[in-house]
């Protein structure tokens, strides 16, 4: 049918096309089938809803499209049904165990990114990788695939660096100091970020509470040739456009495939054009990786991925056993990563990994000699340098870089929990503090989070505050009451844990 578009000013989180109730009946047209329409050269794939907020003749787009696509108001279109996509069999084959080819895998992420599978289908593909994985010829056509639907940048320095963490950790707000210290040291640090996957706060997240994360490329660009870093959300650039798009499905089932996550992970850096990558997999309960074991079998996956790609990548395991630092949930971390850069001091834990990190990186890129680099990675940071580059990048991403950390708003409705008996932490429950935290509204309410007062091996007292969750509002800071009291976040024993009797 032919119709003209009317722009709809509305965000559905996906590809709508509105279609009068009448000509849906005409059109055999039902809602959430896939439609085609087109405009000279312009080929848009999206679901139907049906609806008389559009009349006959018209049809109503969400802006959603308009991010990517050009369309005008009363521009004619045709639109047409569509069939049901050929990778949707390959999907099918993967829950079968399969082994995908590489024009499979191309055709699925072609199909994703031209959005002709929709939510449902994509939601399967992912959870197909989770139960039965991708080898890893299956995980380079991915990443490729991922990578080469979308754009590519070409900045003008060299080398490039790049870090990125798997990810799990509660308060994982490490990167946000290691950016800022390696591109002190004059080396070239374009970070991009996704938002949260599995926990409370993605670096993405954080970063938006002071700064601009949704760049195009052609900024980033101009902001890296500039000042040697940025710290930018992968999502909004039209960069492996599929990552963004399956992480919704992720997110919304609390998993990240370890297949999807390398090509995740790698497709962002390889369309970032960075040579030289480090890989950072928090280890222990809890996390996405539990043992060390496994850790060091998904190192050889990610330093082979590499290689295939033509990028040298080496990786730090790390302890992820209890969350980083003392605040989980986007502002709390802000608050806490920024003013470990502005004085140079913070938790053992933030400081120690991330000059660690940072410290691997100065090496990679020949800035540091061999084992000097954490120790130049720690000058940086306490000379103040880190904090004046991150100023810079601040700045430039359209923050204030003159902020102040404790002024940054976190939520008002609090609740602290105290230790019911004296005794020592044996144990703080990553999953239950994640689970607190997104209860109480993060990452989408920036405020809401846990301010942690005590970490493991420390002795407290009976009636000693654990720690504190905020919310902005009391339905969802009730909610994480809840959640905490059903969940035991933090364990306090005395020094015998148990005594096993002589029978
Ligand atoms: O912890 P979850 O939400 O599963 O994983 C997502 C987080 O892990 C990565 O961290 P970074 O950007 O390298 O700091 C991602 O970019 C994101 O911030
Ligand atoms: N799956 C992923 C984990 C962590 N970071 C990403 O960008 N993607």
């Amino acid at each position: 049918m032919k119709a003209k578009v009317r722009i709809l000013d509305m965000y559905s989180g996906r590809y709508s096309v509105f279609i009068n109730e009448k000509e849906a009946k005409k059109a055999k047209l039902h809602p959430d089938d896939l439609v085609k329409i087109e405009a000279g050269k312009k080929t848009v794939y999206g679901s139907v809803v049906v609806s008389n907020l559009v009349k006959e003749g018209e049809i109503g787009i969400s802006r959603d499209i308009l991010q990517l696509h050009s369309f005008s108001e009363g521009e004619a279109v045709m639109v047409t049904p569509s069939g049901t996509p050929e990778s949707v069999r390959y999907i099918k084959k993967k829950m079968h165990g399969e082994k995908l080819r590489k024009v499979e895998i191309e055709a699925i992420i072609k199909d994703i990114v031209d959005r002709k599978l929709r939510d449902i289908e994509i939601s399967s593909f992912v959870t197909s990788l989770e139960i039965n994985g991708l080898d890893m010829d299956e995980i380079a056509a991915l990443t490729i695939a991922m990578a080469e639907t979308g754009d590519m940048l070409d900045i003008d320095r060299k080398p490039i660096m790049d870090v990125h963490s798997i990810g799990g950790v509660p308060g994982n707000k490490t990167n946000i100091l290691v950016v800022p210290i390696v591109a002190a040291a004059g080396l070239t640090i374009p970070k991009t970020s996704s938002r949260a996957i599995t926990s409370a706060a993605g670096t993405a997240d954080v970063v938006e509470v002071f700064a601009e994360v949704s760049f195009s490329l052609d900024e980033i660009k101009r902001i890296v040739e500039k000042i040697g870093a940025c710290m930018v959300w992968g999502g909004a650039l039209n960069l492996a456009p599929a990552d963004d798009i399956t992480i919704k499905a992720e997110r919304a089932l609390s998993i990240d495939p370890t297949g999807l996550m390398l090509a995740s992970i790698m497709s962002k850096k390889y369309a970032m054009g960075s040579q030289y990558v480090l890989i950072d997999i928090p280890t222990g309960k809890g996390v996405k990786v539990e043992t060390v074991d496994q850790a060091r079998a998904l190192s050889r996956d990610f330093i082979e991925l590499g290689r295939r790609l033509g990028q040298y990548v080496e990786v730090a395991i790390t302890y992820g056993g209890q969350p980083i630092g003392h605040t989980v949930g986007p502002a709390l971390e802000a608050r806490e990563a920024l003013s470990a850069l502005m004085t140079g001091r913070g938790p053992g834990s933030l400081i120690e990994k991330a000059t660690g990190l940072a410290g691997i990186l100065l090496e990679m890129g020949g800035v540091a000699p061999a084992g000097m680099g954490k120790k130049m990675a720690r000058e940086i940071l306490e000379s103040g340098k880190a904090w004046d580059k991150m100023k810079e990048i601040i700045e430039e991403q359209g923050g204030n870089p003159d902020i102040k950390p404790e002024e940054i708003p976190v939520g008002d409705k609090t609740y602290t929990f105290t230790a019911p008996t004296s005794g020592y932490i044996t144990g703080i429950d990553n999953r239950a503090i994640t689970g607190i935290a997104r209860a109480a509204g993060a990452p989408e309410d920036k405020g809401a989070g846990i301010e942690l007062y005590v970490k493991v091996g420390e002795k407290v007292k009976e009636g000693d505050p654990l720690f504190t969750i905020r919310a902005e509002s009391e339905a969802r800071l009730d909610q994480a009451i809840v959640f905490a009291r059903r969940t035991e976040p933090i364990r306090i024993e005395g020094m015998v844990l148990q005594r096993i009797g002589n029978i």
